[in-house]
């Protein structure tokens, strides 16, 4: 397969071609961003894939059987609409698909490509599978929500949760981007643990309440993220209250039963936690399910932003949309220590 990632310069886009370079079914590689052409960083060396990334200007003359749009939202969309018109399949890491209009533009501004809205399949795989093997445009879930609806929809799409579900999530500094910020240099991050988008400021809450209503209707969201000075990962602590008493063993094994057939996502036995290392470098999300004494359920949950909750979760897409097994070029155990 012919593949290309926009935005190649960034932080999802590396991670791309890190994972599409190690693709046992990616035949050629071609890569763009804005402004001159540049050479590969030196990671990327020596992989047999051309070396320069392009200016994307140039992108009107590849005809790839796959684009990844790794660009800031708003961007994204201005991208999707020519190559969806040649015939190309894209899969958009960015918000710009993933919210009905009236939504995106209170969050994001006015949308740059409302005509495609229809056509974008959520590709949130484990949920959408199907839709999405004949998607032409994937709209790749943020980071924050494919923790926290991995988390918590078996229980949502049982009627389980009622009321309120508290979202406390912990994310490492590349899920800023790699422009530069003054907030995200070394000493305002480093020995340094802080929340932010407080009081249902951060745009991924719509994305979450959303999605979620598609399962069980009438639940709210109360989420908060905190920057933890780490490279990548996501770590989240979720409360919620049951519609019916339910015991521990029983809901481990509501969990088991969903994911039995889903690779990358792993229920923790007894007495185990998810942590962020143990999903570094990998497409995993670990989840644990918990009750505490007031009955109420602690569900835990890690992922690597990078990873699963973008570009390994893209490539899972790819893996789907082109009836290929969704684990290809994707199984890893990630690095220990
Ligand atoms: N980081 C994460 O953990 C996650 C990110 N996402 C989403 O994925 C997308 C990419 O994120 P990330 O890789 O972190 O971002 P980065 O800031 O690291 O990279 C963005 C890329 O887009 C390019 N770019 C920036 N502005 C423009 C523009 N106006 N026109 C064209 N190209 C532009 C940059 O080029 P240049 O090098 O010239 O600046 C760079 O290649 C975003 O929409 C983000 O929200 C989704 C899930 C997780
Ligand atoms: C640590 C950190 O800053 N994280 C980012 C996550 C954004 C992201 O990755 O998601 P989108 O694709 O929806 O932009 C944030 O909170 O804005």
């Amino acid at each position: 397969m012919k593949v290309a990632v926009i935005g190649a310069t960034g932080y999802t886009g590396a991670e791309l071609i890190r994972l599409l370079s190690m693709h046992p079914k990616v035949s050629d590689l071609f890569l763009f961003s804005r402004g001159e052409e540049v050479e590969l960083e030196k990671h990327f060396l020596g992989l047999g894939f051309a070396g320069k990334v392009k200016p994307l200007e140039e992108l009107t003359k590849f005809s790839p059987d796959f684009a990844f749009l790794a660009l800031p939202h708003g961007e994204s969309g201005r991208y999707a609409q020519d190559l969806i018109r040649r015939g190309v399949r894209v899969i958009d890491l960015s918000a710009d698909f993933r919210l009905p209009l009236e939504v995106y533009d209170k969050w994001y501004g006015p949308h740059p490509a409302p005509g495609l809205l229809e056509t974008a399949v959520y590709g949130l795989s484990e949920y959408f599978s199907e839709k999405i093997k004949t998607a032409r445009l994937i709209a790749n879930p943020g980071c924050y929500p494919t923790a926290f609806l991995l988390a918590v929809l078996p229980l949502a799409e049982k009627a389980l949760i009622q009321g309120v579900i508290i979202s406390d999530m912990k994310s490492g500094v590349t899920g800023a981007g790699r422009a530069a910020k003054r907030e995200m240099l070394f000493g305002e991050v480093a020995e340094n643990f802080r929340p932010y988008g407080v009081g249902g400021k951060h745009r991924h809450l719509p994305e979450m309440e959303n999605f979620l209503n598609m399962f069980a209707k009438g639940l709210r969201v109360i989420f908060t993220p905190h920057l933890v000075p780490m490279k990548r990962g996501i770590l989240g602590t979720i409360y919620l209250s049951l519609t019916t008493d339910v015991s521990l063993e029983e809901l481990r094994k509501i969990y088991l039963a969903k994911y039995q057939d889903k690779p990358f996502i792993k229920i923790l036995p007894d007495g185990q936690l998810p942590e962020t290392r143990a999903v570094y470098g990998t497409n995993n999300a670990l989840i644990a399910v918990n009750k505490e004494p007031g009955g109420m359920v602690i569900v835990t949950v890690a992922i690597d932003n990078l990873g699963k909750g973008a570009a390994g979760q893209a490539v899972q897409n790819m893996n789907l949309m082109a009836g290929l097994d969704e684990t290809c070029g994707l199984k890893n155990t990630g690095i220990y220590f």
